[in-house]
């Protein structure tokens, strides 16, 4: 299979944007300023588009499975539509200011016109679906696409929602962490490869065993956003130093130490996670807590234990050898990844 370009990608997701009236400009600018195609001045450019990781996910499972990857394309850009539609919206919740290296939308243009922005975004990963049609899709294949990924938007809502209920906690317990994750962040991941795959004309093994894969290995993903969110290097992941420990998420390490930290760090940490704003001194208190619970390590370990799974959920895969092998690779490539 020829190599995905990103260039491949943006072009897929361009067609799902329509022909703008002057009137209307900045709102969709403002859409592919977030999207890394505009700059701040508005003008064009090819800045950080992100990984692109689930529109490739979902064209090699449906060229793993014998189908046509040129006819996933609206499905493959419907779904990175909706992946940064999700991110526009998680940066106001979350009251990011940075998002891929650059300032986000919400904090160019304020909540209102942001919310508004990513309102468009979820509709233009709605229209790309529908482009289905116009590349030869069956009717009956479209509507089934179309409700298993609502049903996907669905669950990382519910991903979000409790994300920021568990705000309000400090009870979470690594199962409900589990939930929230597999909500937030595995359910686009798995959908990416499970929709591809029925795209491509999958056998029920084919796109369970794509599915379980994509589960798996979003969860091992989110786990080591995490670590990313506390001891990744801003130059590299385009989020602020200790991102995650200034917000105040209950993230993997973070439930960890609340439950293994001794008596005298507990009271330490659970105090700084509950006020209400933290102090720069906060930040090497929280790190030195989590290095006496061992809790990077922990945590590395259980990304490692759904990365493994993810490639037996692969080894399973009848198919096409060379999209199997780049799933594999880039599986691979992912497990303690930077950025
Ligand atoms: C519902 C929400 C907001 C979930 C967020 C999940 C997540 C890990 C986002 C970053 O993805 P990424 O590392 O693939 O981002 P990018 O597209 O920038 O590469």
């Amino acid at each position: 299979m020829k190599q995905i370009s990103d260039e491949s990608i943006r072009q897929a997701m361009q067609q799902a944007f329509p022909a703008a009236d002057a009137r209307v400009s900045l709102f969709y600018e403002m859409q592919e300023y977030h999207l890394g195609w505009r700059d701040a001045q508005l003008a064009p450019t090819h800045a950080d588009s992100g990984k692109l990781l689930r529109p490739r996910f979902c064209l090699l499972a449906c060229a793993a499975v014998g189908g046509n990857p040129e006819q996933a394309a609206p499905l493959a850009a419907a779904i990175q539509l909706l992946h940064d539609f999700s991110l526009i919206h998680d940066d106001i919740e979350d009251h990011s200011p940075t998002r891929r290296g650059r300032e986000t939308v919400w904090k160019l243009w304020d909540v209102p016109q942001a919310i508004n922005v990513g309102d468009g975004m979820f509709t233009l990963a709605q229209l790309s679906l529908f482009r289905l049609s116009d590349v030869g899709v069956e009717a009956s294949v479209v509507v089934e696409i179309a409700r298993r990924f609502n049903q996907t938007i669905i669950r990382l809502c519910e991903g979000q929602y409790l994300d920021m209920s568990f705000e309000q906690r400090l009870d979470i317990s690594e199962a409900d962490y589990l939930a929230m994750i597999s909500r937030k962040t595995a359910a686009l991941i798995a959908a990416a490869a499970g929709l591809g795959a029925i795209l491509g004309n999958a056998n029920r093994e084919q796109a369970t065993a794509l599915y379980n894969w994509g589960e798996a290995l979003g969860l091992a993903f989110q786990i080591e956003d995490d670590m990313l969110g506390i001891w990744g290097a801003e130059a590299v992941t385009g989020k602020p130093d200790a991102h995650d420990i200034w917000g105040r998420k209950k993230s993997l390490p973070i439930i960890h130490a609340l439950a293994h930290a001794d008596a005298d760090d507990g009271k330490t940490l659970a105090a700084i996670y509950q006020k209400s704003e933290l102090e720069a001194s906060d930040i090497p208190t929280v790190l030195a807590i989590l290095e006496r619970t061992g809790s990077q390590g922990y945590t590395a370990g259980v990304a490692k234990f759904y990365h493994e799974q993810a490639l037996a959920a692969l080894a399973d895969l009848q198919g096409e050898a060379e999209p199997i092998a780049e799933l594999h690779g880039l599986t691979k490539q992912l497990l303690g990844r930077v950025k």
